[in-house]
């Protein structure tokens, strides 16, 4: 079955150099969409990726999207619409990725330059954005001049939509999709999606479902200005102290939720559903692994999946204006901004799930009785995705798992977000499969990120093999 595929995995195995450059090379421009001053980079990493898609010969369309809402200084990056081959008899395959990269500084505790790919002898490759999602994003390019290499004609069109906002909530996106459902996107028949992780670091999966992400702030300010706390402690409202005590009530240590109303918007566990956990091979030894030690909360493999994929979870992230830097600054911040998220899945809706939170935090407010003064933010929301599994583009994409890692793949709900995997189903209509290069020690979002050359090589050959068993399969 699919015999030119041999020659396709040779030809990817000559130019695995040549692809590790251009990882390099993607890696080395910061682009990282929440902050202000990187936008430029941003910008400059979509014009990058565009040229690469010219060299290959595809074409590209740098679609832009206006300014920042709510942040009208910055212009949003462009969204990259491009196409590579357009025969009609061919299926069209829409593939989607993003560009942007989530924040990294070496005095984060980086072993190396985040912005510089470092590759050690175990062939681990170091950078941000190796694994998310600049990896598996020059993984569908890779493919393309692999193929032109081996003198393969891909089986398939591509459709390509590229982002630079996606660690930053995809503002704009939504709405280009919209316009383009019946346009760019027209002849779309399936959704391809290489953006999440296998759950160990030795099973492929495929991925059918993605958390949401609800992401708010709250605001605390009282004095003029930043006070000396020996004048004035003990005299004046102290914003970190209302901050905190806010902060701290959305959830245990022990994971368990405390907003009243949350749980009972989340859809009941089947035994259908409970079935599904036990098979999937993976042991509590490849979550410590992930994890960097023990400190998982369940005791249960089950417990810990079911907590990762199907439930939901809040987290906090920060505090802006928080005295952080090494030192015993006697200080009282006079502006403090804590930043938290829900994870949401089904049936919670975004509006529901806001209006709960936002009574919470008003409600936890009126019991401090401070004079300070308190705002409440969404900074942004995306829903979650649950997609049919049974459908041809998973099947292609089982084959395409088993010939070239030699093992079926673990179907699996990834706890992290991508909502744009929604809009697609939504306004296009089509199935949307997640396909996931990187493994689970890849630390996306973390210090030390990284990509195996392995997953970065064999993940190439995926992709292209995927291509081969989806145009060939029969619609079922
Ligand atoms: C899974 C994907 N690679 C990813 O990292 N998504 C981000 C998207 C995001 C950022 N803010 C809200 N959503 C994530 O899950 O954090
Ligand atoms: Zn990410
Ligand atoms: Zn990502």
């Amino acid at each position: 079955m699919v015999p030119q595929l041999d020659s396709y995995f040779k030809e990817v195995d000559g130019l695995q150099d040549k692809f590790i450059e251009r990882l390099r090379e993607a890696v080395a421009i910061p682009s990282i969409s929440s902050e202000d001053e990187r936008r430029p980079d941003v910008i400059k990493m979509g014009e990058w990726l565009a040229s690469q898609i010219r060299a290959l010969g595809g074409t590209v369309e740098l679609r832009q999207l206006g300014k920042q809402p709510g942040r009208e200084h910055l212009e949003l990056p462009p969204c990259l619409l491009g196409r590579y081959g357009d025969d009609p008899k061919k299926r069209n395959v829409l593939i989607y990725g993003h560009y942007d990269v989530q924040p990294a500084q070496l005095s984060d505790g980086w072993a190396t330059d985040p912005f510089a790919l470092s590759i050690d002898d175990k062939g681990r490759m170091y950078g941000r954005g190796s694994t998310d999602d600049k990896g598996p994003v020059l993984g569908w390019l890779n493919a393309i001049e692999a193929h032109q290499k081996a003198g393969i004609e891909l089986p398939v069109n591509l459709i390509m939509c590229f982002e630079g906002m996606e660690e930053n909530g995809s503002e704009g996106l939504d709405d280009t999709i919209r316009a383009e459902a019946k346009r760019f996107f027209k002849d779309t028949d399936v959704v391809c999606i290489s953006d999440n992780y296998w759950l160990g670091t030795e099973k492929p999966c495929l991925t059918y479902g993605v958390r949401g992400c609800n992401y708010y702030s709250v605001e605390v300010s009282g004095p003029g200005q930043d006070l000396h706390s020996g004048v004035y402690g003990g005299v004046s409202h102290e914003p970190m102290t209302d901050l905190i005590r806010i902060m701290n009530s959305f959830v245990d240590p022990d994971g368990t939720i405390l907003v009243k109303g949350i749980s009972d918007l989340v859809a009941p566990l089947t035994d259908d559903e409970a079935a599904l956990y036990p098979p999937i091979a993976f042991t509590m030894q490849d979550l410590y692994q992930s994890l960097g030690s023990e400190v998982a909360i369940h005791e249960k493999k089950e417990d810990a999946l079911m907590h990762k994929m199907r439930y939901p979870s809040i987290s906090l992230h920060g505090i802006e204006g928080a005295f952080y830097t090494p030192g015993a600054k006697t200080v009282i911040p006079a502006k403090v901004i804590g930043k938290f998220s829900i994870r949401t899945v089904p049936n919670m809706e975004i509006h529901e799930v806001t209006k709960i939170i936002q009574k919470h935090v008003e409600e936890e407010w009126a019991k401090l009785k401070s004079k300070n003064t308190m705002k409440f933010n969404i900074v942004h929301s995306g829903k979650w995705w649950v997609e049919d599994p049974k459908h041809w583009n998973y099947t292609a994409a089982a084959k395409a798992v088993e010939r070239v890692f030699g093992v079926k793949p673990d179907m699996t709900r990834e706890g992290g977000s991508i909502p744009v995997t929604l809009t697609f189903q939504e306004e296009l209509g089509k199935n949307v499969l997640l396909l996931p290069m990187g493994s689970s020690t890849d630390a996306a979002h973390s210090i030390n990120e990284k990509l195996d050359k392995r997953n970065y090589i064999e993940g190439t050959k995926l992709l292209g093999a995927y291509l081969h068993y989806l145009a060939e399969e029969p619609t079922k």
